[in-house]
């Protein structure tokens, strides 16, 4: 690769003027990088388009004002989804008299009435984006809304409206918004098209998701094959729910329990609903969980509060029935072979990135352990058979997990024996690869911090002096040659480069500790360069992380919050702090100037802190910002744009936690 490949063809210096300044206005930046809104280009972002249709609707059955949905696939490549809702807002917007509430909906970022709660209780949309963004990547989308009886309808093209929203006639006996898109050619490739069984299992989940509402399916039936298990017409209602679906899925496996378990609860007006069952030996588990109906394929905090629900009533009932081992079990050994379909409607759900695969409210947690825990440890002791099936299962499955891990302890012990470890490490006693953790903090004053706030039995310390070197631009002579690099690989018990073995490694995880400015992004973005370049595999088996050191401390009598950042801190000045009495807010310097009881608190107890799990980048850009300068990179973490950092950390703080804590 050359240096113009990397940075593209620049124009030379003298043309560089005013005009070279692009602005993306309306819509555009969403034609421009459609990654940053639908997460590609490729098949998934592509249905992605129909789920944000399809969401909104949904919405409106949900907040009780919609009861069916039709879902009609015209064409393999249009999609016409119509509600029987209250229909988008036809009248002009006070902000922007000249077009109406419609106009405004699909051509503006950011607009929508689910922002505060006034009009949709509990909703999938938060960002008021997903309408304008499949307009703006479809070449031709027609909107028509039955409202006050009347019938209107607008059309747009790439975002841009073709015509005002014109009353076309009257609508006596009809309400609701119908969307007929096709997504643009230009953007996903003359090949795109949709599938009906990827739009089938969409709807028919929405189906199960939510008993209130009846999805009627159609699809041409030029599309379907003979024998197609998907129909050219149904209708998508159950009144069971996740049960049913359950039942549906698992009709043809083996099953260690006759019925699964069950139930929807509600709690401060929030909703949870759950059905779990166990499998046979030898079939495959899986767990679907959702908010507000939208997927989260990559879980989140509602799925750690379920597992810990099961996890920890299980714990209860084997220690009340006196059998010891039961307060060893780990969430896998209980939950192994389950299949699992959560659903939980929450007011104010905190996602992911515009594709929401995953939740990261942090009270869903605590709540949905809360909805579950009670009613599982009642229905375990239903039936002291079935629950002592199941404890007996989950001991076996423990016992085999140890004996697993003992005799990988014992070949890793022999191997560390004959490692010589650099001085400055300050090690952990534990040689438990799911609990251990290597902290590296830049500097020996944060270095000294942090080895008293560590936890000695699971948490090494090794302190890197100074900026190490900027590995993006370094020889492999240099490399080799650098102290700092090289005592991080001794410490991690591997060798860099091509004889980099994951299994080598002799802690469970990875942990870049830095001071939450400007320099400690920099060593950040310098250390992930490095494991990405020098030792990939560490990032793909999950074990790197970021801590999250605070930036403030908040203090008002006797309640303290810590704020990561600007934002977060205004945010809780806002709405944690009684307005009224005195408020003290100090800003760390770094690391080394927090006194240790506050770091571990913040940044290092499982219990307490957040991480951050660094990611490799599947296809978007940022991908190349990895392989371009640290610089770029450094951009990319401390730039205000979240979705751009989101792109490749991922938040698996609950994940952490719920494998040391559970
Ligand atoms: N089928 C519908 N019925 C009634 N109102 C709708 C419908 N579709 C969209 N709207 C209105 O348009 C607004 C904007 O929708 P849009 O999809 O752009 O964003 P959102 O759903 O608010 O959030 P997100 O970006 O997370 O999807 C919604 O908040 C809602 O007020």
């Amino acid at each position: 690769m050359n240096m113009s490949d990397l940075f593209g063809n620049a124009a030379s210096d003298d043309n560089y003027d005013a005009s070279n300044i692009e602005v993306l206005e309306g819509l555009e930046p969403v034609r421009h990088r459609p990654g940053m809104y639908i997460g590609g280009t490729d098949e998934r972002a592509y249905h992605h388009l129909a789920a944000e249709i399809l969401d909104n609707s949904m919405d409106e059955a949900v907040a009780g004002h919609a009861n069916r949905i039709d879902f009609h696939l015209e064409s393999a490549t249009t999609l016409s989804i119509r509600d029987n809702g209250r229909g988008m807002p036809t009248g002009n917007h006070p902000k922007f008299p000249d077009k109406s509430a419609v106009e405004v909906i699909m051509t503006t970022l950011h607009a929508g009435g689910k922002f505060s709660g006034k009009s949709y209780a509990t909703s999938g949309g938060l960002h008021g984006v997903g309408a304008s963004v499949v307009n703006a990547l479809s070449s031709a989308l027609l909107v028509e809304i039955a409202r006050d009886k009347k019938l209107y309808q607008q059309s747009f093209s790439r975002g841009k409206p073709l015509d005002a929203l014109t009353e076309i006639g009257g609508a006596p006996n009809r309400r609701g918004t119908t969307v007929t898109f096709t997504p643009d050619t230009e953007i996903f490739g003359e090949k795109a098209h949709f599938r009906p069984s990827t739009l089938y299992r969409m709807a028919r989940s929405k189906a199960y998701l939510f008993a209130g509402v009846e999805i009627r399916w159609q699809c041409d039936p030029a599309l379907l094959a003979d024998n197609d298990p998907v129909p050219a017409e149904a209708v998508l209602h159950y009144p069971g729910g996740l049960a049913d679906y359950l039942n549906d899925v698992t009709r043809d496996k083996a099953l260690m329990v006759s019925t699964p378990f069950a139930e929807i609860a509600e709690l401060d007006g929030q909703k949870f609903e759950w059905a779990i069952t166990w499998l046979g030996a030898g079939e495959d588990g899986f767990f679907h969980s959702y908010c507000n109906t939208v997927p989260t394929p990559s879980g989140g905090t509602h799925e750690t509060g379920f597992r810990q629900a099961i996890v920890r009533a299980l714990r209860n009932y084997g220690d009340l029935a006196g059998n010891r081992k039961a307060a060893d079990l780990t969430a896998d050994d209980v939950l192994a072979n389950t299949g699992v379909m959560l659903s939980v409607f929450l007011r104010d759900p905190q996602f992911q990135g515009q594709t929401k695969d995953r939740l990261v409210s942090t009270d869903a947690t605590r709540m949905t352990e809360q909805a579950v825990r009670d009613r599982f440890e009642h229905w375990l002791s239903a039936d002291s058979a079935r629950a002592n099936f199941l404890l007996e299962a989950a001991i076996e499955r423990a016992e085999e997990r140890k004996r697993r891990k003992k005799e990988k302890e014992v070949a890793r012990k022999s191997a560390t024996r004959r490692l010589r470890l650099p001085g400055k490490l300050a090690d952990c006693t534990s040689n438990d690869l799911d609990l251990t953790e290597l902290f590296l903090v830049e500097g020996d004053s944060a270095g000294g911090s942090a080895k008293q706030a560590r936890n000695r039995k699971t948490q090494a310390v090794l302190p890197l002096r100074g900026k190490i070197l900027n590995v993006a631009s370094a020889t492999v002579e240099k490399l080799s040659g650098n102290q700092e690099l090289s005592d991080l690989a001794l410490a991690l018990g591997v060798r860099p480069g091509k004889d980099f073995k994951v299994d080598d490694l002799r802690y469970g995880r990875v942990v870049i500790m830095t001071d939450a400015d400007v320099d400690g992004a920099h060593i950040a973005a310098l250390l992930m360069t490095y494991f990405y370049r020098e030792m990939p595999q560490l990032i793909e088996a999950g074990r790197l992380y970021l801590a999250q050191p605070p930036l403030y401390r908040i203090n008002q009598g006797g309640k303290t919050l810590y704020a990561l950042d600007d934002a977060q801190r205004d945010t809780l000045l806002e709405t944690g702090f009684d307005k009224r009495g005195k408020i003290d807010i100090s800003r760390f310097k770094g690391l080394g100037e927090m006194p240790p009881a506050q770091l571990k608190e913040t940044t290092m107890n499982p219990a307490s802190r957040r991480l951050l799990k660094v990611e490799l980048p599947q296809r978007d850009s940022i991908g190349a910002d990895l392989r371009r300068t640290t610089d770029q990179l450094v951009n990319t973490l401390m730039g205000k744009k979240a979705e751009l950092r989101f792109g490749y950390i991922r938040d698996h703080a609950e994940d952490a936690l719920a494998n040391l804590d559970v």
